[in-house]
């Protein structure tokens, strides 16, 4: 939403976090002022729960029914939540607050600590982060064992994984990574601190990142820009099979690329990332004697050769959930180890509890086996075990392709992608789609569905479904087909019965 009309919403998110510290006992919970890859005057808002997970979903409507409260309303409203959930207002609530480099931020911080204050909350103000920094210094603070609860205890938690898995493989040879940081703020995070920490083992260049220019972010770069228009950020001038990577303005998501040889540009997008680490995972497990199983989870946007390379030939059980890393995060919880990603590049690897007991407690006499223990145990410090986080991910695509000895061309011909696309259509009431089978069928409106098959089923693997839009006031219609000319073909008479069933 415009940053302009969110005092208010924001206040009462800040209301709703001490209430929900105090109903978790004085747990800390987190807040974190952002719009990720939305435009600059665009802002927003996310809560964490204790575990550094996102906010329990039965409390959505609590968030909802706070904001919607008129100021006059706002008091009995609240009383109305407290009696309901049975809150004990006597105990102290805690929670750890950021915002990202959007000049509204410290506005609608302040706004935010003021509804924290309402309840006397104790508040650890952490200033600019990225979203997954939040998330696990949310975890932190109440999970000691996780991490040092300080944002330098989150970059030498990365960086001392990073060295432990380059020291085990004996690498001497620096990697280099150019990132386009969207001129948001995962960009100062590198170079500020990260890059002197990881001096030895990558070279680190940084583009876009004028985080102190607010107008910029997201501008003609950013994660969204390439995948969305797949196609190379403003400020990359591509030497030929080299790897790219571009994070969103908070940096909870990440997206790889290169050019090849005849000088195209080739996307390396989240169902890359997670087949690749699925593919890793896999054969490194394979090689001890460990019973662990992995799986993967995706969402309909999920490109079809993604889903057909990971169940077919890597032989993986997968899920597919709604849209949200929320329900991805929630089903790879289900796993031994899950690998979820959206196809935009939200995602991340989660180990069960039993999971890193297995690889603490291995021992073995063989040399090895253990160091391949050793590296899965590494990369679950790597990759944040709380949220998607770009700089994790691309630390560890980084680490894989140098021990897998994989150029980026190498990588991604594992799989070729069928060529697909994604558009958004205004309809005058979007709350008239509703959906089934992890929104890949519309229930409403009636008969639009076999419509959309009737189109589709026309073309060879050609696939398409229709959903809501969770975040923007629209429809969103997905397309693939193995021609590029059958996707426009499809988009174009899927559209039309969408706007049609909308009349
Ligand atoms: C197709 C698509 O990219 N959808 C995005 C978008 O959700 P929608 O519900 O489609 O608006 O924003 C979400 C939050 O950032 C992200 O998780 C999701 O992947
Ligand atoms: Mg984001």
């Amino acid at each position: 939403m415009l940053a302009s009309r969110l005092d208010y919403v924001v206040y009462t998110v800040g209301i709703l976090a001490a209430l929900r510290s105090k109903y978790l006992n004085g747990a800390s919970v987190g807040v974190m002022i952002t719009a990720s890859h939305n435009p600059p005057p665009d802002n927003g808002i996310k809560m964490v729960d204790p575990t550094g997970d996102m906010l329990e979903q039965s409390w959505e409507k609590y968030a909802t029914e706070l904001a919607n409260a008129s100021h006059t309303e706002l008091p009995q409203t609240v009383a109305d939540l407290v009696k309901t959930l049975s809150i004990d207002l006597s105990i102290p609530a805690s929670v750890v607050i950021a915002r990202d480099s959007r000049d509204s931020g410290p506005a609608l911080l302040q706004s935010t600590k003021d509804g924290i204050s309402v309840f006397s909350g104790e508040i650890a103000d952490f200033g600019l982060l990225t979203t997954p920094q939040l998330h696990y210094l949310t975890r932190c603070f109440n999970d000691k064992a996780f991490g040092t609860p300080t944002e330098q205890g989150y970059f030498e938690k990365v960086a001392a994984s990073y060295q432990a898995i380059y020291q085990l493989y004996g690498f001497t040879s620096k990697r280099a990574i150019t990132i386009d940081a969207a001129n948001g703020i995962g960009g100062p995070k590198i170079t500020d601190s990260l890059a002197s920490l990881l001096a030895n083992e990558i070279e680190f260049t940084v583009v876009n990142n004028e985080f102190t220019t607010p107008e910029a972010l997201n501008f003609s770069c950013g994660a969204d820009f390439v995948k969305t228009g797949q196609k190379l950020p403003a400020n990359v001038q591509p030497s030929p099979n080299t790897l790219y990577a571009s994070f969103d303005g908070d940096a909870d998501r990440v997206v790889c690329y290169y050019v090849n040889g005849i000088g195209q540009f080739r996307l390396l997008d989240g169902d890359k990332i997670a087949t690749l680490l699925a593919k890793f995972m896999q054969e490194t497990l394979a090689q001890t004697s460990l019973d662990i199983t992995i799986g993967v989870v995706q969402t309909a946007y999920a490109n079809g050769s993604s889903t057909d390379y990971a169940t077919q030939k890597l032989s993986l059980p997968m899920a597919c959930t709604a849209t949200g890393v929320k329900h991805l995060h929630h089903a790879a919880k289900e796993f031994d180890i899950g690998i979820y990603f959206e196809a935009n590049g939200h995602g991340t690897v989660l180990y069960s509890p039993e999971t890193i007991e297995k690889l603490t407690l291995f021992a073995s006499q063989n040399a090895e086996e253990t160091k391949l223990v050793l590296t899965l145990l590494h990369l679950s410090d790597l990759i944040n075990q709380t949220v998607g986080d770009a700089i994790g991910d691309l630390l560890a695509i980084v680490i894989l392709c140098q021990i897998m000895d994989k150029s980026p061309e190498q990588w991604d011909n594992e799989y070729t992608d069928l060529p697909n696309a994604l558009d958004k259509l205004l309809v005058s009431d979007r709350s008239l789609f509703t959906t089934t089978d992890a929104e890949r069928k519309l229930v409403t409106p009636a008969g639009l569905q076999g419509k959309i098959e009737a189109v589709y089923t026309k073309y060879p693997r050609g696939r398409s479904f229709v959903r809501a839009s969770g975040t923007e006031d629209a429809v969103r219609v997905y397309v693939e087909a193995e021609k590029a000319g059958d996707v426009a073909s499809i988009m174009e008479e899927v559209k039309k019965a969408v706007l049609e069933a909308s009349k």
